[in-house]
């Protein structure tokens, strides 16, 4: 069998670009999953989210020892699934900044301005309130508001309204800062992922092929063109061919790997692993960006937390009607806000919890508990992926050089110090015990500082390794086209020229919308 697609990945983007692609009932496409089909309850119920975590639907990265957190080995979590990290995540929906885009656009990725992409999102999009200016009604991906939403978000809200932030509705539309509910791609109660949305319906369609189980090894470029790839699936190595083109969707860590194991990255590199380059880029794997985030906790006395929520009535309201601290994304509540004077996207959001989350949510607490996550979605400190080996099955090794500018720093500390003014804010202030993290006894600064350190986590969004920009600061043109190759391009979070200043599965659902218009307007 021939295709003329093949889709590498079938994550937030790749199973945009499959499902789009096979529109057209005259060109077959291949869509190739490592993982499996993504059905597990772990992943449908959305509160259970990170009972994934080092599971089978897990890639399960650790970077390298990071150099300004004590040399700590950091956990990064992806998701290993048809739908890939959106059958992870914390399902919040957010685009990031207007001026995001623009800057992408005013650094050389023509046709992604905010005003280029905001129909792509907007397509995507079937949002719970309806359409406006600034949304869609009719798309794949299902976006509401939280089903069951928990007394102590709204009180968290009202508490961070009262330290200053102004309440906002819509995070996605005319104005990013503010506080509020995030709303989430769920569908009455359950996770909607991309799969759900994009390849369930397009399954039944004939000239789409879609394998699980099935990790591409690399691309095979014969002569300047990519020609298919090589993949492993049922413990068989096979060739497939691709007569248009290969389309790389595989995620910020594994995208640039495949890139480099195919020829295409850093000379010296390269050959240091006995890879053939093909294409000597520097920038593959480069630029890796995310956004660092610390998490406040306290206990409270507030009923309700999600300490409860697998209790059997929990589970029966669940079961039965949809409803209850199951269909909590966890990351209910938040808010946009700059810890600096300045009028730029704001530099840090607030995701808060009404339960116990620490440690990736490994840790449990014997008392009832909310957390506030300060996620520094304005950070500047860049990383790069490398090959660890030239064998596709060995994980590409991940830096992230976290807190690398101190600016960093200081708008986190800064961001530490306004969570625990929001604890201290009624109405939420009447229900706060104890301070658990940081705790009460690391007061100063400077203590601050070295508490981040020791504990920081992330908010999951590795970003721009394969980013838009020319043959000299990127690895793909403005239309996704790998440069230096034809027949390929990247479509995923690893294409952003900068991260944008908010959470990334909405981002790179548009990236795949607009790849696939990209890629029928060459046909
Ligand atoms: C725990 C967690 C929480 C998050 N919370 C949020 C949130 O609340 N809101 C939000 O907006 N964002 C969130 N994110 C981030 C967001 O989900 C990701 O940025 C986004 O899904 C990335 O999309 P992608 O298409 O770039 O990659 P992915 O969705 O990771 O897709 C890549 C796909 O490629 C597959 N693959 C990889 N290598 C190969 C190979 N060699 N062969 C075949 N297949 C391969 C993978 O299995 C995967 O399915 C979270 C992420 C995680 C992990």
């Amino acid at each position: 069998m021939r295709y003329d697609y093949i889709v590498v990945g079938a994550g937030s983007a790749g199973a945009v670009v499959a499902a789009r692609l096979s529109e057209n009932p005259d060109v077959h496409v291949l869509l190739l999953e490592a993982g499996g089909k993504g059905r597990h309850p772990n992943i449908q119920i959305p509160a259970a989210f990170a009972k994934q975590f080092t599971t089978g639907h897990d890639w399960n990265y650790r970077t390298e020892p990071e150099p300004h957190l004590f040399g700590r080995e950091i956990y990064h979590p992806r998701g290993r699934m048809l739908g890939g990290c959106s059958g992870q995540n914390a399902m919040i929906y957010i685009r990031g900044n207007r001026s995001d885009y623009d800057a992408w656009a005013d650094g050389g990725a023509k046709g992604w301005s905010y005003d280029e992409v905001l129909p792509y999102f907007t397509k995507a999009e079937a949002n719970s309130r309806g359409g406006d200016r600034f949304h869609g009604a009719d798309g794949p991906l299902h976006v509401e508001d939280p089903r069951s939403p928990n007394e102590l978000s709204r009180t968290i809200v009202d508490a961070m309204t009262a330290t200053g932030i102004p309440l906002n509705d819509d995070f996605n539309g005319a104005e990013q800062v503010g506080a509020g509910l995030y709303q989430v791609t769920q569908h009455r109660g359950r996770r909607w992922t991309t799969n759900d949305g994009y390849l369930m319906p397009a399954r039944k369609r004939p000239n789409l092929t879609v394998w699980t189980g099935a990790t591409v090894h690399r691309i095979q470029i014969d002569n300047g063109r990519a020609v298919g790839i090589v993949v492993e699936k049922d413990g068989r190595i096979r060739s497939v061919r691709a007569d248009s083109e290969v389309v790389v969707s595989a995620g910020a860590f594994a995208t640039p790997q495949l890139l480099m194991l195919s020829g295409i990255g850093p000379a010296d590199h390269l050959r240091e692993h006995g890879v053939d380059v093909l294409v000597d880029n520097a920038n593959v794997g480069g630029h890796l960006m995310d956004h660092p985030m610390y998490m406040v906790n306290h206990e409270t006395s507030a009923e309700g937390t999600l300490a409860g929520a697998e209790k059997p009535l929990q589970l029966a309201n669940y079961l039965v009607r949809r409803r209850g601290l199951l269909t909590s994304n966890i990351g209910e509540a938040g808010a946009f806000f700059h810890t600096r004077s300045g009028d730029g996207a704001p530099d840090m959001q607030f995701i808060a919890a009404p339960g116990y989350f620490w440690n990736n949510g490994f840790d449990s607490h014997d008392n009832p508990a909310f957390a506030i996550g300060c996620s520094l979605v304005g950070s500047q400190s860049t990383g790069r992926v490398r090959l660890r080996s030239a064998d596709p099955t060995d994980k590409a090794a991940v830096v992230f050089n976290y807190f690398a500018d101190p600016a960093d720093m200081e708008a986190m500390v800064t961001a530490v110090e306004r969570a625990r003014e929001v604890a201290a804010s009624e109405p939420l202030a009447a229900l706060v015990g104890k301070e658990l993290h940081p705790g009460p006894v690391v007061g100063t600064r400077t203590d601050l500082e070295t508490e981040i350190r020791r504990n920081v986590a992330h908010t999951y969004h590795p970003s721009c390794t394969a980013r838009i920009g020319s043959e000299s600061d990127g690895v793909v043109d403005s239309e996704l086209r790998v440069h230096g190759v034809s027949g390929l391009r990247v479509a995923d979070a690893s294409v952003f020229p900068r991260i944008p200043h908010g959470n990334t599965h909405a981002p790179a659902v548009m990236v795949g919308e607009k790849a696939a218009d990209l890629i029928k307007e060459t046909r």
